[in-house]
């Protein structure tokens, strides 16, 4: 029986989070929305995350589907909450983080909770109640630029106070270095009813006794980082095997524009068959546009089978469509849909394992290729993992997929990761 149930607002995030569980000990179990928490898959679970594409949904929907999500998790065993959020805190201005964590709160009985995305080993540290990526504060990180969620403050106390009902107080460094009992007794405070306390973290340690002090908590909330002080009841719980062979058809889908990505798109084209995305032809006929890059993907799987072709929107921030034309679709969501195509033909023609950038875009190409569940399977860098999948196109497929966030993995993963799958 499940005793954790994580509710992930992407699915990069989703994955983030299971690997991170599965390496403390709890066999983990990722659903693809909250329709598809089967219970009794899940009772052979120690923790069941849930998948959803709520990040930017409109408010009213993350709340809904993140409320429908806890239902099912609670329906399926579990009585402790996480909810996950991008270790970048990406919301808009209205939400979604604020709205959605107001609404479990009320859903769980709790009073308060911490927000926590400090995420070291990715360079995510939180001090003073600013937040940093790689020691720069955010707004001055490439984070600025994101497409959909541009982060210009660094101040999780100034982001979350326009999203949420609650009070928003801070717990410093000193009290989180102080020990679990003194960060506990913070967290416990008269004065911290009914708060969402944004808490200090920059190292492991530092996230080990948020994780002790908050262990009585019904609900806590923040990035994967959180999850390394949990301890599961499963040390050493086995991981997925892959289901493809070396040298089954393999792509890269790249809808992401992150630094990470754009430098890692870099590496990919020096040494993969490469297209880039063109959002003028996807505008004129993306069917046939997508026809095309499918095909591309075919003659290369032909030519040499060890190099498998990258696909990718972004290469220069130059690229990015900042005014949609009148009249016009987004271009953002003009790519989500091309990859999302593309993936469905490519697994239709063959594909056995796809590794696709970026958060929206994996719940673009998941949901197209009607994939229910995922099971963690090898690691790939922080964050970063294969999982096995079985879609519902093409009569049903065993599948290898990585998703990765945006802004993790390093600047090889595109050709490295496939030597992970053995
Ligand atoms: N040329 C472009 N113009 C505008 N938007 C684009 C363009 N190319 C890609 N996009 C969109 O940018 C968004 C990138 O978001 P996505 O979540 O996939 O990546 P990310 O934010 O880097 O990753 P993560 O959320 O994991 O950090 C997608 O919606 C994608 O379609
Ligand atoms: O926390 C992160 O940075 C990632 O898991 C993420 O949310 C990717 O979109």
């Amino acid at each position: 029986m499940p005793t954790l149930g994580a509710i992930a607002d992407d699915f990069t995030g989703a994955t983030d989070l299971a690997t991170m569980l599965v390496s403390r000990g709890f066999r983990t179990l990722v659903a693809i929305g909250a329709d598809a928490v089967d219970p009794e898959a899940s009772a052979e679970a120690d923790a069941v995350v849930v998948a959803l594409k709520s990040r930017t949904a409109p408010v009213e929907e993350a709340v809904a589907d993140s409320l429908a999500a806890l239902r099912a998790l609670r329906a399926a065993g579990c009585r402790r909450y996480y909810f996950k959020y991008c270790s970048t805190f990406d919301s808009t201005p209205r939400g979604n983080i604020g709205p959605v964590a107001d609404a479990l709160l009320e859903a769980v009985h709790a009073d308060r909770t911490v927000v926590v995305p400090a995420f070291p080993a990715t360079g995510r540290t939180v001090r003073d109640g600013l937040l940093y990526v790689h020691g720069e504060p955010l707004d001055r990180s490439p984070m600025r630029h994101h497409p959909l969620t541009p982060m210009t403050d660094a101040s999780l106390a100034r982001l979350l106070r326009p999203q949420t009902r609650h009070p928003v107080r801070q717990i410093p460094l000193a009290t989180v270095r102080a020990g679990a009992a003194e960060l506990r007794a913070a967290v416990d405070a008269p004065e911290a009813s009914g708060a969402l306390l944004v808490v200090d973290a920059e190292t492991d340690d530092d996230l080990r006794t948020v994780s002790a002090a908050t262990a009585h908590l019904g609900l806590v909330t923040g990035a994967a980082g959180l999850a390394l002080g949990l301890t599961g009841p499963r040390p050493g719980a086995a991981r997925a095997t892959p289901a493809s062979s070396p040298g089954d058809p393999a792509a890269v889908l790249s809808g992401s524009a992150s630094s990470t990505t754009r430098a890692q798109v870099a590496h990919g084209r020096a040494h993969l068959p490469h297209r880039k995305l063109d959002v003028a032809a996807l505008r004129r006929d993306l069917p046939a546009t997508v026809a095309g890059l499918a095909a591309f993907a075919r003659e290369q799987w032909r030519l040499d089978p060890a190099r498998p072709p990258l696909f990718y929107a972004v290469d220069d921030l130059a690229d990015l469509e900042r005014t949609t034309p009148p009249g016009e679709a987004p271009a953002s969501a003009l790519i989500e849909e091309a990859l999302a195509a593309l993936a469905v033909a490519l697994v239709d023609d063959g594909a056995r394992r796809l590794l696709v950038a970026g958060g929206e875009t994996s719940g673009a190409v998941v949901t197209a290729l009607e994939v229910r569940g995922l099971a963690i399977g090898a690691p790939l860098a922080p964050g970063v993992t294969w999982a096995r999948a079985e879609t519902g196109t093409g009569g049903g497929r065993n599948i290898d997929l990585a998703l990765k966030s945006g802004n993790f993995g390093g600047t090889d993963i595109f050709t490295e990761a496939w030597s992970a799958l053995v």
